[in-house]
């Protein structure tokens, strides 16, 4: 029942912010992460205290920089911005997945990690999202902070009908096809029925188990 598994992140998310010292939530613009947001501000009482953090690569697509910045506006948080543009020359881009994805997205989280002495960082991955994800726990200490999981019990549908329930606005590129949103040269529309990662061009080659060690979301 959607219901039950709305109150567990709920009850999940209240014991982490009474024991955070430094709370942060990541907000990619992604379905999840909208979802992760709106589950905070419920918690806190219909303003989000703690900082949102976007790690901005530089190649996002527009619609995704328009829906942050939209969501910015409308529930009023504090964005934090962090980036290492720069870091890979603009035609070496999404060539070698592995390092672009470390220096675009790893690096500047790190360095946000240590910039606001994060101890508790919440983000929105899910089981059901890809089989290396299905072993991970609401709460899992990481070299330097804790990552907070609260929605790993839900599933996709789950996701778009919490959406729906609360008529979340949502960023337009899933209407036109894309199922999970990444940079614009890795990302892709997924087919009818292929798996929710299939338009992730480094799900397709690199483990995810293997993504987790570079310290990726
Ligand atoms: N760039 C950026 N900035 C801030 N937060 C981010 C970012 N990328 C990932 N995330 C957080 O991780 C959640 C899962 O995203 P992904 O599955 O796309 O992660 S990964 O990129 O494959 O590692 C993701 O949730 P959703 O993107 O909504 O699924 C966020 O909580």
């Amino acid at each position: 029942m959607l219901t039950e598994k709305i109150e567990r992140s709920k009850e999940i998310i209240a014991a982490a912010l009474e024991q955070a010292k430094g709370a942060m939530v990541t907000f990619s613009g992604g379905k999840d992460s909208l979802v992760l947001l709106h589950l905070i501000r419920t918690v806190q009482g219909g303003k989000i205290a703690l900082p949102v953090l976007n790690i901005d690569t530089g190649v996002k697509f527009p619609e995704i920089y328009r829906f942050i910045d939209k969501m910015q506006r409308l529930w009023g948080f504090n964005l934090v911005r962090e980036n290492n543009i720069g870091a890979i020359p603009p035609e070496e881009i999404g060539r070698d997945q592995v390092q672009c994805c470390y220096r675009l997205k790893t690096v500047p989280l790190k360095r946000a990690l240590e910039k606001y002495r994060v101890s508790h960082l919440f983000t929105a991955i899910r089981r059901d999202e890809h089989p290396a994800r299905a072993g991970e726990d609401y709460i899992s200490p990481r070299e330097d902070h804790i990552r907070v999981q609260p929605l790993l019990h839900f599933t996709r549908e789950d996701i778009w009908a919490y959406i729906r329930l609360h008529h979340l606005p949502y960023c337009s590129l899933y209407d036109r096809g894309y199922v999970s949103l990444g940079c614009r040269p890795c990302t892709s529309p997924a087919g009818p029925g292929e798996a929710e990662r299939s338009g992730r061009a480094p799900a397709k080659e690199i483990a995810m188990p293997d993504l987790r060690q570079l310290g990726y979301f």
